[in-house]
């Protein structure tokens, strides 16, 4: 299973094509549509999230209501569209309307834009602005959603939440269920489980912006639900775990990634590192502790994952940084419009997207994905044969 996705910032949509997804699924814009609603939340957020209104639509791979097996096409409009059709037209422009270009040609350090230029030869550094915005996290999103539909039908759930923000870490959540975590996680500005560092969160996100500065943070992704036994030890590219880390890496902005321990792990022994092992008839084989989370030689091991991804500060300055210019090759410090000042909150609900992806691919390629009961049958199977292994 795989997805595709194009179409720029300020251009008229945005679209994702998926292929391989399972027939009989039941799909809707509506539930597409919470998760687009969740990304476009958050606190610290800049004025473009108060123009969009994510909306998905379909159109492709579905008849009422049902996936066919064939690609998948979604789509959402981008409503700032309207205010920049003159400067994103799709057209040829005429000799005497070239001034309506406004090319951009002072590279933001941090962005695509210098290093994007050089790699296409763009010298109107908008051509690669456009695509590499995060404005295109929001088809992910949308692709992440219809695998969370899948993945829900196999006893999957995925969750997420912010566990840091401009150096304020929250305590690790205290939840008896991935639903509690979920329904507190949704009711915070910076969607974090903590009341009192969501509070010093949201305060150090109001004084970044103040000074005309930026903040990162660190996101946190759990599942729970997946079989034992995905993804595979016997060659590199068929680790789930490393694809996981790429899928959240591939996310603009984030720099880093860990699975449980994480890079804790450098600092402590084996014996409190490694998850022993007990059986039960009940439960088959699990684990006193997850301090791998949820990963052995590549593959799922039946216990929750926990993965984490670290975003840097948005590279998008109030305050001015020093760059080039690259037609005068003049020094400049820039001066922006309209920015983020702290994304981590969407973030958050784009690295949810990611692992989902991840997981549902990996399993409609592991078993049979061609038609939804055949995997569901396969996934309850693989579950029953590593309880009784
Ligand atoms: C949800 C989200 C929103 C973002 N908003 C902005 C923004 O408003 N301004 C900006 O300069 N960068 C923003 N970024 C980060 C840039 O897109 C990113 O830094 C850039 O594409 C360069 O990629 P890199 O940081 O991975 O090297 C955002 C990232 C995410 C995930
Ligand atoms: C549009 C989104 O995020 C954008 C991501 C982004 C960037 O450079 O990554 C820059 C900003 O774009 P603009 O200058 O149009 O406001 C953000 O608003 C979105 O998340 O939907």
């Amino acid at each position: 299973m795989r997805y595709l996705t194009a179409g720029e910032s300020h251009g008229p949509q945005l679209t994702a094509i998926i292929e391989g997804l399972p027939s009989g699924l039941t799909l809707t814009e509506e539930n597409i549509n919470a998760d687009l609603a969740r990304r476009q939340k958050g606190y610290g957020r800049g004025r473009r999230m108060q123009i969009e209104k994510d909306r998905v639509q379909i159109t492709g791979g579905v008849r009422h209501g049902y996936t066919l097996g064939s690609p998948v096409a979604l789509i959402v409009e981008n409503k700032d569209w309207t205010h920049w059709t003159n400067i994103m037209g799709i057209e040829p422009l005429e000799e005497e309307q070239s001034e309506i270009k406004r090319k951009v040609t002072r590279p933001r350090p941090g962005h695509a834009d210098l290093i994007g230029g050089i790699k296409y030869g763009h010298r109107d550094l908008r051509n690669v602005l456009e695509r590499s915005s995060a404005r295109e996290t929001t088809v992910r999103v949308a692709a992440g959603a219809v695998a969370k539909t899948l993945l829900k039908e196999l006893g999957i759930e995925v969750a997420s939440h912010v566990l840091e923000i401009g150096g304020v870490r929250a305590n690790t959540p205290n939840y008896s269920t991935l639903k509690e975590l979920k329904e507190r996680t949704e009711q915070s500005p910076v969607r974090c489980f903590d009341e009192t560092a969501e509070k010093a969160m949201m305060e150090a996100i109001d004084q970044a912006k103040e000074n005309g500065d930026s903040i990162g943070g660190i996101v946190e992704v759990i599942v729970e639900g997946m079989p034992p036994g995905v993804g595979s030890y016997v060659h590199y590219d068929r680790k789930l775990d490393a694809k996981i880390a790429a899928a959240i890496m591939s996310i603009n902005a984030f720099k880093g990634v860990e699975f449980g321990l994480g890079f804790e792990m450098a600092r402590i022994p084996g014996s409190r590192v490694h998850d022993e092992i007990v059986w039960s008839e009940e439960e088959g084989y699990s684990r006193k502790t997850n301090r791998l989370g949820g990963f052995e030689g590549g593959m799922t091991t039946g216990m929750p994952i926990i993965v984490r991804g670290v975003m840097k500060p948005i590279p998008t300055l109030y305050k001015p940084l020093q760059s080039v210019d690259i037609d005068t090759k003049e020094p400049f410090t820039a001066s922006i419009e309209r920015s983020d000042s702290c994304a981590v909150p969407a973030a958050s609900v784009v690295a949810e997207a990611a692992v989902a992806w991840e997981l549902a691919a990996a399993l409609v390629d592991q078993f049979n994905g061609d038609r939804l009961g055949t995997l569901v049958q396969a996934v309850k199977e693989q579950k029953e044969y590593g309880r009784l292994f």
